[in-house]
């Protein structure tokens, strides 16, 4: 006879254990909620009794520390409960072990312990824990346990929520022959059921399905470089984000306090990321786009990829220094003064010899009253010794006399200001001045791809914002009296799109003070760097500068680089962290595309890159992607048919990935299709990003037109969940 439970046992079964986990995660946020009413009180009665009696006796630590936790709790619980209601939950896993000992038989379920995991601890009143934070020691196994090593583990549970309320399980048996005959084992795998489900705008975090290879890299001790490799896809940022959360954990004074930085290739980026953390309870974090580590600037605008591979060069270093160090152009070229009866004059030379041996040891704008003492002692050598009297006996009292002159006054305002690094940056419009603080180091056709990139525009792109940062350390920031007596003068000033000629002085410092008071740690305890194989040699040097004595997380994937020589970027970084340690974690599996997707897109870049670090695909659609050829005028109303199709065939995104030429008319198409679910972007805005359906428009294009080439192409292809297709006018890519 059939023994096998029919689906109305396995229903009520399903919906007993429903009800049990329920009541259990109830508990938990009722006890959020005690938590948060008794700190006010705490808070309240705590401020009397600070104020009316002595404390600092052992019992009113012990409230206070109690308070702090609970406020903390409740905060972190609240954030979370705010964030998104629809679908991220307090309580998210479940635990049940045996004693590890495989000689004594379970008898039955409430024989195993019981453990509940989640995104925050929390206790009940009499201090018990009624789920663990996910970060916890204890919570280890629920990431780590496999079928051969258990870790004591029987069953791994996943509870799926959508806000405080649980709709799903999905069990894990991993010792059966530990199982006692009463433990419902329930649902397909929580991984895959994650895996399928429609993609939204922004990314969500894993914790609840975290794999033990991932679960490594995240829990790595905080020690030198931590360096994260593996094909795309295979959730090397998703687990980098997870890893700033567990290092807060691990040791929240030092990385709460020092400040952990989190960089990223684009702002679009940076803005599909933003949720992750803030999902597990933590706010702390700085997040910043590599054209947003500057204050005061936000730089989006992209060079073409000729100027973009001069400014990231590691040469630019040599020019600006020397530009740094140069006259200022159309500063006064003589200085002459009349003073006690004589007029004094120093020539072009004389003043260059003045500026040289200021600059021999201090940043130009530190250096202002080492210009002054050199001006003074030349013009004191030029002084006829017969005149050499009175009030100018001596080269002191003739310093204050001469430099009180309106002539040198004048002169020196022109020939000394204080210089900001965006002024600075502008001079490079010049092709004769490039040339000359080339030193032989450009190429020519170099000097004036850069000079015309510099002029063409008033913004400030990218790749312009590491030599912003190289020449701000160049200058050096003016010493505060200087700073405060030259009311004109704005370190900022120039470094937000060119708003800045039509502020007042006023508007400018409210900003410039805004800017310091938002107290942005400008070095970092941990520096988290995402994308890292796009980092060019100077953004590396811009980077470094924040965290000087940091921890460093470094996730990349060298077959997916926009940089033309992804090696140089290598060495880039090899040489800026190569005083400290190393780890290196390798993820294997690719969660993001179906296997039929990147078993092609893994063909396409194998071709020219043998040496790939190909993951494994391990999620099956059956649907293979899809090339369409077109003629070249036709392309951008093909791109919309197939939005419009791949609309009715996708519950998620659609992204539209265009080379920037093809940008306007495909903006249009897609305005046209007016679906929120759709978006166009360029090939290095969709880095790190994805989409359930993916189209990708003019492939031969995204390589010649986009810097990295083929790499570029390799990243589009590797964006989409469930369904690609192409649209050619050429085919020149295709294996
Ligand atoms: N353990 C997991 N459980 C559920 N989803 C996961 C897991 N690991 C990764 N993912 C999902 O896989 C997708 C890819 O992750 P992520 O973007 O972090 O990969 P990546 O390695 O940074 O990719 P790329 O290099 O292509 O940008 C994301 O949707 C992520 O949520």
């Amino acid at each position: 006879m059939d023994q096998s439970p029919t689906s109305t046992d396995l229903e009520n079964v399903e919906r007993a254990e429903l009800d049990a986990e329920q009541a259990h995660v109830d508990r938990v946020y009722t006890r959020v909620d005690e938590a948060a009413r008794s700190a006010s009180r705490i808070a309240v009665e705590g401020h009397q009794r600070g104020q009316a009696q002595n404390v600092g006796r052992v019992r009113d630590e012990e409230q206070t520390g109690l308070y702090e936790r609970d406020v903390l709790v409740y905060a972190a619980a609240r954030r979370i409960a705010e964030l998104d209601a629809e679908h991220e939950g307090l309580v998210f896993g479940r635990l049940d072990s045996d004693a590890g000992d495989d000689t004594e038989p379970v008898a039955a379920a409430e024989d195993l312990e019981k453990l509940y995991v989640g995104r925050i601890g929390v206790r009940d009143a009499e201090y018990e824990p009624l789920v663990i934070d996910w970060r916890a020691p204890a919570a280890e196994p629920f990431y780590r346990a496999t079928s051969t090593d258990r870790l004591r583990v029987v069953r791994r549970r996943v509870l799926r929520n959508k806000g405080p309320r649980i709709v799903g399980l999905e069990d894990d048996l991993l010792a059966p022959d530990r199982s006692p005959e009463d433990l419902p084992v329930l649902g397909e795998g929580a991984l895959m059921a994650s895996l399928s489900r429609a993609r939204g705008h922004t990314m969500r975090d894993i914790v609840a399905t975290i794999q033990a290879e991932q679960d490594e890299a995240i829990r790595a001790p905080a020690r030198g470089v931590t360096v994260i490799g593996g094909g795309p896809g295979t959730g090397k940022t998703v687990v980098a984000l997870h890893r700033a959360a567990y290092l807060l954990y691990s040791d929240r004074r030092r990385f709460e306090r020092g400040g952990v930085l989190v960089v990223g290739p684009s702002a679009a980026f940076m803005a599909y990321i933003e949720r992750v953390l803030p999902s597990l309870g933590e706010n702390t974090v700085s997040l910043r786009a590599v054209g947003e580590l500057v204050d005061g600037v936000r730089a989006t605008a992209v060079d073409d990829a000729a100027a973009a591979a001069i400014k990231g060069s590691l040469r630019m270093r040599g020019l600006l220094s020397r530009a740094a160090r140069d006259r200022v152009p159309d500063a006064p070229t003589t200085l002459r003064v009349f003073i006690g009866g004589a007029t004094v004059e120093l020539d072009a030379n004389q003043l260059d010899n003045v500026r040289r041996n200021a600059l021999r040891r201090t940043p130009r704008n530190r250096a202002a009253s080492e210009a002054r003492k050199g001006l003074v002692a030349a013009l004191w050598n030029k002084f006829p010794e017969d005149l050499r009297t009175g009030v100018y006996a001596d080269r002191e009292a003739f310093g204050d006399r001469v430099t009180d002159t309106p002539a040198y006054k004048t002169f020196f305002a022109a020939w000394w200001p204080m210089l900001t690094p965006g002024a600075v940056l502008r001079w490079l419009g010049d092709p004769r001045r490039v040339s000359r603080w080339a030193r032989g180091e450009f190429s020519p056709a170099e000097v004036e791809d850069l000079a015309a990139a510099i002029r063409s525009t008033d913004e400030f792109t990218v790749a312009d914002v590491a030599l912003l940062d190289e020449l701000g350390q160049l200058l050096g920031r003016p010493p505060i009296q200087e700073a405060g007596r030259d009311e004109e003068f704005d370190w900022l000033e120039g470094l937000s799109d060119g708003v800045n000629e039509v502020l007042t002085t006023s508007e400018r410092r409210a900003r410039s003070i805004a800017a310091a008071e938002a107290d942005e740690p400008e070095e970092y305890a941990h520096v988290l760097v995402d994308e890292a194989q796009d980092l060019s040699p100077m953004q590396w040097r811009m980077v470094t500068r924040r965290g000087p004595q940091a921890s460093w997380t470094v996730v990349g994937d060298t077959a997916q680089s926009s940089w033309p020589d992804p090696a140089e970027a290598r060495a880039a970084m090899d040489s800026m962290l190569s005083h400290l340690q190393r780890h290196t974690f390798r993820l294997s599996t690719n969660y993001r595309n179906s296997a039929e997707i990147y078993s092609f897109a893994g063909e396409v870049i194998r071709r020219q890159i043998p040496d790939a670090d190909l993951p494994d695909a391990v999620r099956r659609t059956g649907v293979e992607p899809e090339h369409r050829l077109f003629d070249a005028a036709k392309i951008a109303e093909a791109a919309g048919d197939a939005a419009v199709e791949l609309l009715q065939l996708v519950e998620g995104t659609v992204g539209v990935i265009v080379p920037p030429a093809l940008r306007p008319a495909i903006d249009a198409v897609v305005a046209e299709v007016g679906d929120p679910r759709v978006v166009a972007l360029s090939p290095l805005d969709s880095k790190g990003l994805e989409y359930d359906a993916v189209i990708v428009v003019e492939p031969d294009r995204i390589v010649s037109d986009t810097l990295g080439g083929i790499r570029a192409l390799y990243v589009v292809l590797t964006r989409a969940t469930q369904r690609m297709i192409t649209i050619n006018s050429t085919t020149n890519w295709l294996p």
